[in-house]
């Protein structure tokens, strides 16, 4: 191909557009700003050889009549083949992030969260789009992702559809079907997802999410997700090297230091059946919510350079997997991703040894004291960190405890809780986590306190089920007609859980047994669940602090 283009020299003036300055070249063709002599208008061109072994223009041309009119999908407006010329005439957009990356990487580590958050709703955003028009991009990357043309700029644009794949049978309008196979590789081999890249498996929507999370993560890693580091990987065997260090990493290792909604996206994205629809607007809410939380404002407008250029959160040392444990690791990972699973699947309360804590804090450490545990005795009560003796040990030490793995010791020390003082001390410490943490944010930990609670308030030896469930929540402009633009439909509104709380606030105060406090935990939990951000506000540590108090009381 390349000798090709050599002897090839590209045209000055195809299907009516003259051509102007390149504006970028890809695996098999290059694209420049063109010119139509008749309208004068401008567009990005994108010129393939037609006997291209790979004709990725062709295989372009079939998926822009689908996604025309799509939010942030570039216009088609010419497509055809001249003399020994494939042609794709569309949009002339601005920047691609890549490009934005490269140059901000010359000032500082790693991008400002509010950038972040916006490209994090708008790729959710098209991705839906595309999804929902029956189409994978498969080759989710910075270089994809384009800022929109001069008239629309805060748009985040998608590019490239040369390995997009219709997944939606056009003639049986069914899913294509898995296969346990593997297949040879497509995509980027930075952020193509574990299953697709290290697997060979047949990509679905959850790969494109799961690519889009590592995207993301790769933002606020300075220096880049680990196996981004070495450039393109020029032989097999630093492939292999790349494949085993992408599979090896663990999601609590890629996101230190993040906020937790990182995390638990790629979690999520990783956890999503072959042909389940991934659940976009849980997620542009959950990005709308951490933007909220740091009080960023429109952030479905990517404004560059950003108002907010300092970096505000960033992967602290994540460590790199040694060859030595990375079995044990893989193991205990995998159990640790079970119990870690959506909200639904969670392990109960009520299947847990109420009083014995076999994780707590007291429990033996392994021989060499380094908390690279050896599994637990009971699975079902696997530290959601992986590492709760080395946290626990750490704690004991003085060493300050992440949000998470505070919230899940407390989780544990309320199960072992035996009286009300112990109880009312608890909550307390609750309390003082949440406040001191910036992100007021209830995570799948703090609910795990407040399952304890509702259990050892009301009745310690019965099952209960979860406090967080799957909730029906706010949308942002999903492009369907009967849904609010501005996500004021569904969930709890900002007013409602308002009133709520603060009439739980009073309640709790005339609350007269162990038991109606906990039906009164119960209702804080679905509030908090329901309400579009799940953070506790004024009103909801209002309730707690009035519910350490009565506890305190009724001992
Ligand atoms: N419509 C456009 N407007 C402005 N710039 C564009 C446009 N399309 C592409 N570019 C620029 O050209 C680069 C290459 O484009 P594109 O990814 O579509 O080509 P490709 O040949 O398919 O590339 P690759 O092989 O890298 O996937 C992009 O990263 C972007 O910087």
């Amino acid at each position: 191909m390349a000798d090709q283009q050599r002897r090839l020299p590209y045209p000055k003036l195809i299907a009516n557009h003259l051509v102007g300055r390149k504006l970028g070249a890809g695996f098999s063709g290059a694209i420049f700003v063109a010119r139509n002599i008749h309208s004068q208008h401008e567009v990005a061109l994108k010129l393939q050889p037609i006997d291209e072994p790979c004709p990725t223009n062709r295989y372009e041309r079939a998926f822009y009549p689908a996604l025309q009119g799509g939010k942030g999908m570039p216009t088609l407006w010419a497509a055809g083949q001249e003399g020994p010329w494939d042609y794709l005439a569309i949009d002339l957009l601005g920047r691609s992030l890549d490009s934005i990356h490269r140059d901000l990487m010359m000032k500082q580590d790693v991008w400002d969260l509010r950038s972040v958050c916006c490209i994090a709703v708008q790729v959710i955003d098209r991705l839906r789009t595309m999804h929902q028009r029956g189409i994978l991009h498969r080759d989710i990357q910075l270089g994809n992702c384009v800022v929109g043309p001069s008239h629309d700029t805060k748009t985040i644009y998608m590019i490239d559809f040369g390995f997009s794949k219709f997944y939606i049978d056009p003639h049986t309008k069914r899913h294509i079907p898995d296969s346990k196979e593997p297949r040879d590789f497509i995509g980027n081999y930075w952020f193509s997802s574990v299953r697709v890249h290290c697997k060979g498996r047949v990509p679905s929507r959850r790969d494109d999410m799961e690519a889009m999370a590592l995207m993301l993560i790769h933002l606020l890693t300075p220096g880049g997700l680990s196996w981004t580091r070495n450039g393109v990987p020029k032989t097999d065997e630093a492939h292999d090297v790349l494949m085993r260090e992408k599979r090896l990493a663990r999601p609590e290792d890629l996101c230190r230091g993040l906020p937790p909604v990182f995390e638990e996206f790629l979690r999520y994205s990783r956890k999503l059946n072959f042909e389940q629809r991934p659940d976009y607007e849980r997620w542009l809410d959950e990005f709308y919510d951490l933007a909220d939380e740091y009080g960023y404002e429109d952030i479905d407008k990517f404004i560059w350079p950003s108002p907010y250029p300092a970096p505000t959160v960033r992967v602290t040392a994540a460590p790199k997997p040694s060859s030595r444990s990375s079995d044990l690791e893989g193991v205990l990972n995998g159990l640790a991703n079970m119990h870690l699973g959506s909200p639904g699947e969670r392990q109960v309360l009520g299947e847990r040894p109420n009083l014995v804590n076999r994780d707590s804090p007291a429990a033996p450490k392994d021989d060499k004291g380094k908390g690279k545990s050896k599994a637990p005795a009971n699975p079902d009560v696997i530290d959601l960190t992986t590492s709760s003796d080395e946290e626990n040990a750490r704690s004991r030490a003085g060493v300050r405890l992440t949000k998470a793995a505070h919230l899940a010791q407390l989780a544990r020390e309320i199960n072992a809780a035996s009286d009300n003082r112990a109880l009312a001390r608890l909550v307390r410490e609750f309390v003082r986590v949440m406040q001191e943490n910036r992100s007021k944010m209830l995570t799948k930990e703090g609910f795990a306190v407040l399952d304890a609670l509702h259990k050892q308030l009301g009745d310690p030896s019965v099952f209960i089920a979860p406090l967080r469930t799957t909730r029906p929540r706010a949308s942002h402009g999903n492009g369907n007609a009967s849904q609010n633009e501005n996500g004021a439909a569904g969930g709890e509104t900002r007013q409602g859980k308002m009133n709520k709380l603060f009439r739980l606030g009073m309640d709790v105060r005339g609350a007269g047994s162990n038991t109606q406090l906990a039906k009164l935990v119960a209702e804080f939990g679905s509030v908090i669940n329901r309400s579009s951000g799940r953070t506790v506000t004024k009103d909801g540590f209002g309730f707690l602090n009035g519910l350490a108090a009565r506890i305190e009381t009724l001992s």
